[in-house]
């Protein structure tokens, strides 16, 4: 199935738009491509000079054995020499030039590609798989930077020296210039049997590869369930068959490489050889011998090849790289969601309005029925419900990561949706179900590229998330580097870690999502205490399992199958016979 969507995908993004994605790319480079393309040019002339010196010297001087000329022959044969000479270093210093253009549009791409991921909604993110997307930011990305090699590189200079040779050839004797000109066609025909027959399976190579890095990197984050439910085994085998359809793949398009490519470019080369020997010996019956000609065109003939074969032999690679650029392509056309207009207001009291909301996911039912609600600022809210009920589901729509199927968000009276972006960000926080750590010191964690907080203010939300203590106990303090994903704290602390992390910022509403799951009792109470001493500064929305987590929270909303059934203070849920809120906590209280 996702192989379908790839292939669509591709199929989608037609070589054109890979190309002009490529020009984009480059396009800030494009004086030096043109100057780099001028100084080959000249390079190329003054290799095609070699043979036609050559010529002379041959048939003028050496053949007639007329060596009176000594200065003139020295002259000729130093001329050999430094065109020759100056072509290489000509040369040389032009593709280290192009080189440079390419590695500076594929990190001009990479920026932009990684940048655009980051920005894409979250509703993207339900259907991608992190391995394959991160196999685009830098697989595919690299197999462009190929591209360019290839076509600055190898393509340019080649196609430069083919042309510039047939010239020279065609100033030498139109006719044999003829004979090897006939080569191109050929060639072109054999480059067209390739491509039908490995861009099938070039595809299919880099499709599956994109596969076998999600799964190395689905199976790597996973690994503790993996190893725990004895799954190895079977994910092994998933994996063998994914690499081996690789090979397989890889294997078809080496044999099509292989088979079809070198040996009828070499056998063309023969039989082209043959062709130039028997059309100069025809040739000269009239016209008399001229030995240099012959050393002319053979050596040019050469000059054609090589550099056609080089092209040819690229066209794999290239079939690669255009993929890679199409799939790149299509990435980058994935749309972003609608942001308003930068400038727009930011939450000033965290007065949030809900007016019949209704939400869902993809073509899915709806999964929040329509409700109106008002939660005036500094209002400390708990949010419950059963497993599924909707409770993270309304945090996403606050959060802006998807758009309501209807209804609205009002803040301080502000549509959500027009709110600036930037703000939005700063005013509100999150701390997460799993929070999100990264392998860098707790400074680091809690500042998060924040570089305006101070180090006091820092302390100052690790204390009122009740953290301060438990990171002064570490090895090094707040200087301590938390391994990767936090590896060093517990969950518990890593979620402490997460609520300072947001309080650092100074939300005007602080989104909480089962943020004290796994906190022991008396950490739970101090926090709780901690966010009912936010209470009229800050609008806290808590989702919580733990129902002493919100007990103190005025309004408790109640969901169930996503239709908000009870809103109230703990007491007053409490008296609703048969209440959902009641249940829950009789629940609980059994469990406990
Ligand atoms: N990204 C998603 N794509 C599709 N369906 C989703 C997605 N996220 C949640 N759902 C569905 O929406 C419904 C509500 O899920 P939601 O996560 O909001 O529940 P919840 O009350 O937060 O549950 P929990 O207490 O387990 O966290 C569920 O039926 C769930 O299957």
């Amino acid at each position: 199935m996702r192989e379908e969507v790839r292939a669509q995908d591709v199929a989608r993004s037609s070589l054109r738009d890979a190309a002009r994605l490529l020009w984009t790319m480059a396009r800030p480079e494009r004086r030096q491509v043109f100057i780099g393309t001028a100084w080959l040019i000249v390079a190329a002339g003054l290799e095609a000079l070699g043979p036609i010196l050559a010529k002379r010297l041959i048939d003028e001087h050496l053949l007639p054995r007329q060596f009176e000329a000594i200065g003139l022959m020295a002259a000729l044969l130093a001329a050999i020499w430094v065109s020759g000479l100056a072509a290489s270093g000509l040369r040389y210093l032009q593709l280290t030039r192009m080189a440079g253009v390419a590695q500076k549009a594929v990190l001009r791409l990479r920026a932009q590609v990684f940048q655009h991921v980051l920005a894409l909604p979250m509703a993207y993110f339900d259907k991608q798989i992190t391995g394959a997307l991160v196999s685009r930011v830098t697989n595919d990305t690299e197999s462009v930077n190929q591209l360019y090699r290839q076509v600055l590189y190898v393509m340019l200079d080649s196609s430069i020296v083919v042309a510039g040779t047939l010239v020279a050839m065609a100033f030498l004797d139109w006719r044999l210039m003829l004979i090897i000109a006939a080569l191109v066609p050929a060639m072109v025909l054999v480059i067209w049997a390739y491509q039908r027959l490995s861009a099938p399976a070039v595809a299919q190579a880099r499709a599956l590869k994109s596969d076998i890095n999600a799964q190395i990197a689905e199976n790597l984050g996973g690994l503790a369930v993996l190893q725990a439910s004895g799954a190895l085994g079977r994910f092994q085998a998933r994996f063998a068959n994914h690499n081996d359809q690789h090979y397989r793949a890889r294997m078809k398009e080496m044999r099509a490489n292989a088979w079809l490519l070198r040996p009828a470019l070499d056998l063309l080369n023969v039989l082209l050889m043959v062709a130039l020997i028997l059309g100069y010996a025809q040739q000269r019956e009239v016209s008399g011998l001229e030995v240099g000609l012959l050393y002319a065109f053979l050596s040019y003939l050469t000059r054609v090849v090589e550099p056609l074969i080089q092209i040819t032999l690229q066209f794999g690679q290239l079939q690669q790289a255009l993929v890679a650029a199409a799939r790149v392509g299509v990435l980058l056309q994935e749309a972003h969601a609608p942001l308003p207009a930068p400038g727009g207001p930011g939450i000033e009291r965290g007065e949030i309005r809900i007016e019949q909301l209704r939400a869902g996911y993809g073509e899915g039912a709806d999964v929040l029925h329509p409700f109106d609600l008002t939660l005036p600022a500094g209002s400390f809210v708990g949010l419950v419900g059963h497993t599924g009920s909707g409770k993270s589901t309304l945090l996403a729509l606050l959060l802006r990561f998807y758009a309501p199927r209807g209804g609205r968000i009002l803040v301080d009276g502000q549509p959500l949706e027009t709110l600036d972006e930037a703000r939005l960000r700063h005013d509100l926080a999150l701390v997460p179900q799993e929070p999100q750590l990264l392998s860098a010191s707790a400074w680091d964690n809690l500042r998060m590229g924040r570089t305006h907080l101070s180090d006091a203010t820092l302390q100052e939300a690790a204390r009122q998330a009740r953290l301060h203590e438990m990171l002064l106990a570490l090895p090094q303090g707040y200087d301590t580097l938390l391994g990767e994903g936090g590896v060093q704290l517990s969950t518990g602390q890593k979620q402490l870690l997460a609520m300072a992390r947001a309080l650092a910022g100074s939300p005007k509403i602080l989104l909480l999502d089962e943020a004290t799951a796994n906190i022991d009792s008396g950490t739970e109470a101090l926090l709780g205490e901690a966010l009912s001493a936010l209470r009229g500064r800050i609008t806290v929305i808590a989702v919580a399992h733990r129902l002493s987590t919100i007990r103190a929270a005025d309004p408790i909303l109640v969901l169930h199958h996503g239709h908000l059934v009870e809103r109230g203070t703990h007491e007053a849920l409490m008296a609703i016979p048969g209440g959902v809120y009641q249940r829950l906590v009789q629940l609980q209280q059994l469990a406990e």
